[in-house]
């Protein structure tokens, strides 16, 4: 059944009252962060706070918890910690299929989610969405734009290959994928464009860094009345040229195949999702 990613926010492990504000906030995910969010000497903490706060009831919002890496002195009592108490476990800085082995290991039934952050993990994208344990990749459009000596731009065209290789991987083996943080988190209209970006892409939402980022990200990643409408119509035209014996609807001058009816069913089962997650 059809989830939605829309907006996937990110709260520091050691930020006690954060943690317990998301419970109220309408966030689809939230990633409990125990790596770059965290300081060195605030880590053993930071892991007890979480195990607490995971106790507490987080409604439907998707519960993630991102661990150190597993080459840290922390990351292996991270994976054991959370293994079973949380909805996904998100292994940072995934270079390569075989990174998840350990992973795979080590949380044996728990979903797993990988970062995509660096120049080798773009590259080998592929093999890593094809990773039997995965369920969906995460973009790290920061250590990305690091690793790449790149400079942020507003159109992101230095990581805009990156991205599509990314979004190619996930899209071949049905994995979900969202998009990285904006930096800028008063920035609403620079939120805004970005959000249109990555959604145009095909991305299923934005990862957040901040509560008053999330209304934005809802909004441009769920399907506007007017695509619903045009789904619904899409649809009854299909059917009804199906009936006729054609293999082809016109609607508006524009035609209808099998395809673009197959798109009208998920934008229509991602809008009832919406609504589930609401009520
Ligand atoms: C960016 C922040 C440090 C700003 O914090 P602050 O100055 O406290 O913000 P506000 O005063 O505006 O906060 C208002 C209220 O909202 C709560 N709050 C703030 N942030 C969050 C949050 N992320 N989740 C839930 N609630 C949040 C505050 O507690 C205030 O509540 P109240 O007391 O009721 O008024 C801060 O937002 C922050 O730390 N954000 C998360 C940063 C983070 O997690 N970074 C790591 C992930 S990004 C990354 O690593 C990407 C990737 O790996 C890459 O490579 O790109
Ligand atoms: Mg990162």
């Amino acid at each position: 059944m059809a989830r939605p990613y829309r907006s996937v926010l990110y709260i520091p492990a050691a930020n006690t009252r954060a943690m317990e504000k998301a419970r109220t906030l309408p966030a689809d995910a939230i990633i409990f962060d125990l790596e770059d969010a965290v300081a060195p000497a605030e880590k053993l903490h930071a892991r007890e706070l979480l195990a607490r706060a995971l106790l507490a009831d987080y409604g439907g919002r998707a519960r993630i918890v991102r661990i150190n890496g597993l080459e840290t002195e922390w990351g292996e009592a991270d994976a054991r910690a959370f293994a079973r108490d949380a909805d996904g476990v998100l292994i940072p800085k995934v270079s390569r299929g075989a990174s998840l082995d350990r992973a795979a290991a080590l949380i044996p039934t728990t979903p797993l989610w990988a970062m995509l952050e660096t120049p080798e993990g773009m590259l080998k994208a592929a093999e890593i969405a094809a990773h039997p344990r995965l369920t969906g990749m995460v973009m790290g459009t920061n250590d990305l734009a690091k690793d790449l000596h790149a400079r942020f731009r507003p159109d992101r065209a230095p990581l805009v290959a990156g991205l599509g290789l990314c979004l190619l991987a996930a899209r071949a083996h049905g994995r979900i994928i969202v998009d990285g943080v904006y930096n800028a988190f008063q920035d609403q209209a620079g939120l805004r464009a970005e959000c249109e970006q990555g959604r145009d892409m095909g991305f299923d939402g934005k990862t957040l860094i901040h509560p008053d980022q999330l209304d934005i990200a809802n909004e441009v990643f769920a399907p506007s009345e007017a695509e619903i409408e045009l789904a619904r119509r899409q649809i009854a035209a299909f059917d009804q040229a199906r009936a006729q014996g054609l293999g082809v609807a016109v609607l508006d001058g524009r035609i209808v195949e099998n395809l673009h009816a197959e798109t009208a069913r998920a934008t229509l089962a991602m809008a009832e999702a919406i609504a589930r997650s609401a009520s």
